[in-house]
Parts: C-alpha cells; sequence; structure tokens
C-alpha cells in the first residue's frame, strides 16, 4: 500500500488520532525494548515503520499544545527571559554584576539623601532596564503602611539585597528607631551598604548585618543588643521563613503585638509558613493579594501575621 496518502486536513480530531498514533509508538518500542529486542536500524531505513511515517504527524500534535503553553504562561516566560536570559548577557558584555549595575544607574540618577527619590529610580530600573527582585513600588506601599501604623522601635529584615526594602522602611520609621538588616550574600550587601548611605540613613539608624539568618537570628540578643522586635520584614529565600519564624520564637524575639510582614507567600510561595501561621494558634494572619513586583499579571501576595501568644 502507498505511504503517499493525501495529508489529513486540519480537523479536531487531529490532535487525538496524533496522540493515539504517538501513543501505539512509544508502546511498541517500549515493548520492544522490555523483551530484549533491539530496534534494528537498518531495517527502520530500509522499510517505512509507523514511527517514521507519523512523526510529522506528532510534531503538528505538539504545536497547538506549545502555543497554548506559551500564550497560558508568557508573563513567566517574560519573567524567565529578564531575570536569567537578560541579566547573564548583560554579566557577560558589562562584566559587571547586575546588582552593581543598578547602583551605578542610581548613583548618577537619584538625589542624594532623597530616599523616595533613590526608590523611585530603582523602580525606574527595574521597569526599563533589568528586573531586580526587590519589593517593589505596589507591594512596598503596603510595608511603608504599616511600619508608619506600627511605629515601630526595633525593626528586622531578613534579606537585604540592594537595599529597597531597607530604605523604604527606614523613611516611614519614628524618630530613634533602628533597623536591622540581614544579607548573606557579601556583593548584595556591598551594594545594599553603599545604597543605604546615598539615601542618607546612618549606622544608628539602620545596622546591615553580614550573615546567614541562622546565624544571626541567634546572635541578635547578646552581639546586637536587641531585646524584642516590634516588626520584621521576611524577604529572604521562602524556604527559610518557617525555620526562622521558629528561631525568632526561640529565642524569644517576639512579643504580644509584633507585626511579621512576609512578602511572596503566593508567588515563588511559602506553603509550609503559610500552614504553620495559620494552625499553630499564635498568630493573626492576613493575606495581602497583590503582584509579583514589576509584574503586575503575575499575582503575589504578603502575609501579614500579628503575634499574639494568648490566642
Ligand atoms: C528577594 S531578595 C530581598 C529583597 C529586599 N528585601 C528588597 O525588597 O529590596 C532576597 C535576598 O535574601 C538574601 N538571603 C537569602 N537567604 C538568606 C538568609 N538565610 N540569610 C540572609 N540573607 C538571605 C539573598 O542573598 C537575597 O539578597
Amino acid at each position: 500500500m502507498s505511504s503517499r496518502r493525501p495529508a489529513p486536513r486540519a480537523s479536531p480530531g487531529l490532535r487525538g488520532l496524533c496522540s493515539k498514533l504517538l501513543f501505539s509508538v512509544l508502546r511498541t518500542q517500549a515493548l520492544a525494548s522490555l523483551q530484549g529486542r533491539p530496534i534494528d536500524q537498518r531495517a527502520a531505513h530500509r522499510r517505512p515503520t509507523a514511527s517514521r511515517m507519523v512523526s510529522p504527524a506528532i510534531a503538528l500534535a505538539f504545536i497547538p499544545f506549545i502555543i497554548t503553553l506559551i500564550i497560558r504562561y508568557r508573563h513567566y516566560f517574560l519573567l524567565f527571559y529578564r531575570t536569567v536570559i537578560v541579566r547573564k548577557l548583560q554579566d557577560y558584555l558589562t562584566g559587571i554584576p547586575r546588582e552593581e549595575r543598578a547602583f551605578q544607574y542610581v548613583m548618577t540618577h537619584a538625589i542624594p539623601g532623597d530616599p523616595q527619590h533613590v526608590l523611585d529610580t530603582f523602580d525606574q530600573w527595574c521597569y526599563h532596564c533589568e528586573y531586580l527582585s526587590n519589593v517593589g513600588p505596589q507591594k512596598g506601599k503596603i510595608l511603608d503602611r504599616l511600619v508608619y501604623e506600627k511605629a515601630p522601635l526595633n525593626v528586622l529584615e531578613l534579606g537585604t539585597y540592594c537595599g529597597y526594602a531597607t530604605v523604604l522602611i527606614a523613611q516611614a520609621l519614628p524618630l530613634g528607631a533602628r533597623l536591622y538588616t540581614v544579607e548573606m550574600d557579601l556583593n548584595n550587601a556591598v551594594v545594599a551598604d553603599k545604597v543605604i548611605r546615598l539615601a542618607g540613613f546612618d549606622e544608628d539608624t539602620v545596622e546591615l548585618i553580614v550573615g546567614a539568618s541562622e546565624e544571626v537570628i541567634p546572635q541578635l540578643k547578646e552581639k546586637h543588643g536587641v531585646q524584642k522586635l516590634d516588626f520584621v520584614f521576611m524577604d529572604h529565600w521562602k524556604r527559610f521563613y518557617l525555620r526562622d519564624l521558629q528561631l525568632l520564637e526561640e529565642h524569644d524575639l517576639l512579643q504580644e503585638g509584633t507585626v511579621i510582614l512576609a512578602d511572596n507567600v503566593i508567588f515563588p510561595g511559602a506553603p509550609h509558613f503559610l500552614q504553620y501561621v495559620k494552625s499553630c494558634g499564635k498568630y493573626q494572619c492576613k493575606i495581602h493579594r497583590t503582584s509579583l513586583e514589576y509584574f503586575r499579571y503575575i499575582r503575589d501576595g504578603m502575609a501579614e501575621l500579628i503575634y499574639t501568644k494568648l490566642l
């Protein structure tokens, strides 16, 4: 029988037909390998086998699937493109790390001593040049409002990165308050230190601690003289949220009414952390639904917790 049959017309049944063909080819190959029969490549060359005949059809069947995936997850592809591909390319072309490139832009465009202008300049860079995982302007408003309302005297930030949220928190603090910000990556800490000082905050207001949170938290009392925390902003790696919250509890650093704001609890997400805070009975929990920094079509959220032993 001739293999030159007219090509099937595109129809709704085409995908089903192709899937069946793909399934039967895979099954034949799997059975052959299970029975220890090697697939004879030369024979395959001589006689047109099913797999050779259907390969264009398989490819066709996958096209709508791939297009659907691309459309459905286009914002995540864009995020990947901006965070990974553009970053790697620029790192290669400039020989300067992304955070340092951002700082150079901020330094040359922002007004020194004006924290809000420093933040706006960061936002301009992130919207128009390269993505940075700062808390960003939208979630920044939630953070700013909470700090302003709570007027905390002792604040801890986990994950300083380039110092964006540090500047945002510091500008909303009451007089005499102190912010401890913890960053484990030395290169990020160097950039953050320059950003914090550019915005006009001295070491009495903002203390940048270089180290991993699991090492810094147990030393906060003895080494840094912190007795209790009034406000904690968690924005480091999400897998450490639960561990570090429990460390803060163990070291008796939380008190009645301490506010803990945890970023990115929806994207990338911190399910174990959320499960714990909702079930342990020590926290009042509220989720602020919003979008990912600089990507308004990717859903994200912040968890606002209030520590209360009495619940
Ligand atoms: C999302 S960024 C923080 C963004 C910053 N809060 C802001 O809004 O500008 C996360 C940062 O946390 C730091 N980090 C991650 N795990 C950490 C840990 N266990 N201790 C200290 N820093 C950590 C990373 O190096 C990174 O710089």
